[in-house]
C-alpha cells in the first residue's frame, strides 16, 4: 500500500516499504529561528523495487532527505524504516551494505584503480579476493566496462560518463535491496546523461533494485520514474504520483510551475507522435485509436483516460501499433535528441531551439 496524501495512515505503509519516512524532520543548526526545517514532517513510502524520483527546486531538500535514509545526516525527528527495520537500529557499515549510494561527480577514490574503488564496500565487509576480483569482473561488465581495459585504469583515466558507471557499480557491489542515488547523472553531457539513464534502467530492472533517486530535472523524473514526488520548501509533498498523472495533472500550481514552465509540457504541446516512438500494435477493437501526426498532449490526455495502450492509425485507417506513457517519453527523447537542436527547424514544426528555456 502506498501514502497518496496526508490522511493516509503511515502505519499502514512502513509495514511492506522497501523505505518509510515517518514523519521526518531535519533541522540544520542554522535553520533554528530561521525560516523553517529542512525537511518538515515527510511522511513517505517507497515500494519494494519501484524507482521513486524526487524533484523539486534547488534548496527544497531532496539531498537531505536521501541522506538521513543512509544515515549520512540524522534526523531531528521522526522515523525511517528499511525493509521494516528502523536505520537507528542498524549499524553503519551494515546499513551501507543494504543501501547503495551513488552521487554527483560520483566520489571515487583518486589513488584508487577502478577495481579497487568497486571494492569498497566487500572489503569493508570483509569477502575474500577470489570472492571480490569475481564480483568486481561482474560488475564492471553490467555497467558496461570492459574489465579488461577498465579494471586496473585511475579514475582520472576515465570519462565523466565512465566515472559514473564506476559509482553504479561500486553502489551495486554488495547486491544491495535499495540504491541511493542523489543528482546521479548530473555531470554527464546531455547524450551521455540519455545513454546512462537508459541503460540504468535496464539495470534497475534486470536487479529488481528499489530506488530513490533526487534530480532537480523533471525531464530526468518523468523518464527514470516509476513514481515522482514532486517536493516543495522543506520536503513538503506537492505531488506523488506517476510521471504521466505529473506531467498531465499537475496537482498545485508549483507542480503546474515545474511541468509547466519547462519544455516538456511545450514539447507535448508542440510534438507530433511518429512512427518511430510507437509501441508494438495490440489486439483492442475497443479502444478509440489515435492518428499518426496527433499532438503528444492529446496522446497523454486519451492515455489517462485509458486502461493501457491505444491502438494508432495512418492516415488510411491501418493499425501502424499502439501509444502507452512509453511512446510519449520516447517521443520527448526524439524531440530534445542534441541533433534537432542544432538543426534548428523539424519538417513539421517550428525550431526546437525556440522551445527551450
Ligand atoms: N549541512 C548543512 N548545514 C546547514 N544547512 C544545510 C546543510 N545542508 C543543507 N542545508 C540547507 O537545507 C536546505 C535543504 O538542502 P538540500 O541540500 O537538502 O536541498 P536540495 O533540494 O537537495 O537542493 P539542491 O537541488 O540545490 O541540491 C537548504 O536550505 C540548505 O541550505
Amino acid at each position: 500500500m502506498r501514502l497518496s496524501g496526508p490522511g493516509a495512515s503511515v502505519r499502514e505503509v512502513a509495514d511492506d516499504a522497501a523505505i518509510a519516512f515517518e514523519h521526518v524532520s531535519k533541522s540544520y543548526a542554522s535553520d533554528r529561528g530561521a525560516s523553517g526545517a529542512a525537511v518538515d514532517d515527510l511522511s513517505l513510502a517507497v515500494s519494494p523495487h519501484e524507482v521513486l524520483v524526487l524533484v523539486g527546486p534547488s534548496g527544497c531538500g531532496k539531498s537531505t532527505t536521501l541522506r538521513m535514509a543512509n544515515r549520512l545526516v540524522e534526523p531531528t525527528s521522526g522515523r525511517i524504516m528499511l525493509e521494516g527495520e528502523d536505520v537507528t537500529s542498524v549499524e553503519p557499515v551494515g546499513l551501507r551494505r543494504r543501501m547503495g549510494y551513488v552521487i554527483q561527480n560520483v566520489g571515487l577514490f583518486p589513488h584508487r584503480t577502478v577495481a579497487q574503488n568497486v571494492a569498497t564496500v566487500p572489503g569493508l565487509v570483509g569477502w575474500d579476493r577470489k570472492r571480490t576480483a569475481a564480483r568486481v569482473e561482474e560488475l564492471l561488465a553490467l555497467v558496461g566496462l570492459d574489465p579488461d581495459r577498465y579494471a586496473r585504469r585511475f579514475p582520472h583515466e576515465l570519462s565523466g560518463g565512465e566515472r559514473q558507471r564506476v559509482g553504479v557499480a561500486r553502489a551495486l557491489a554488495t547486491d544491495p535491496p535499495v540504491l541511493l542515488m542523489d543528482e546521479p547523472f548530473g555531470a554527464v553531457d546531455p547524450v551521455g546523461r540519455r545513454r546512462l539513464q537508459t541503460e540504468f534502467a535496464r539495470i534497475q530492472r534486470a536487479l529488481g533494485i528499489t530506488v530513490m533517486l533526487v534530480t532537480h530535472d523533471i525531464d530526468e523524473a518523468v523518464r527514470m520514474a516509476d513514481r515522482v514526488a514532486v517536493l516543495s520548501t522543506g520536503a513538503r509533498i506537492e505531488q506523488l504520483a506517476s510521471p504521466l498523472d505529473v506531467v498531465a495533472r499537475p496537482a498545485t500550481p508549483a507542480v503546474a510551475d515545474l511541468v509547466g514552465r519547462g519544455r516538456t509540457a511545450r514539447l507535448l504541446a508542440l510534438g507530433r507522435l511518429e512512427r518511430p516512438d510507437l509501441d508494438p500494435p495490440v489486439q483492442d477493437g475497443t479502444a478509440a485509436p489515435l492518428v499518426l501526426g496527433v499532438e503528444l498532449g492529446d496522446v497523454l490526455a486519451a492515455l489517462v483516460g485509458a486502461n493501457g495502450p491505444l491502438p494508432v492509425h495512418d492516415e488510411h485507417g491501418r493499425v501502424v501499433g499502439s501509444a502507452t506513457p512509453a511512446t510519449v517519453v520516447r517521443a520527448l527523447d526524439r524531440l530534445t535528441e542534441p541533433d534537432d537542436e542544432t538543426n534548428g527547424t523539424t519538417a513539421d514544426g517550428p525550431a526546437l531551439g525556440t522551445l527551450r528555456t
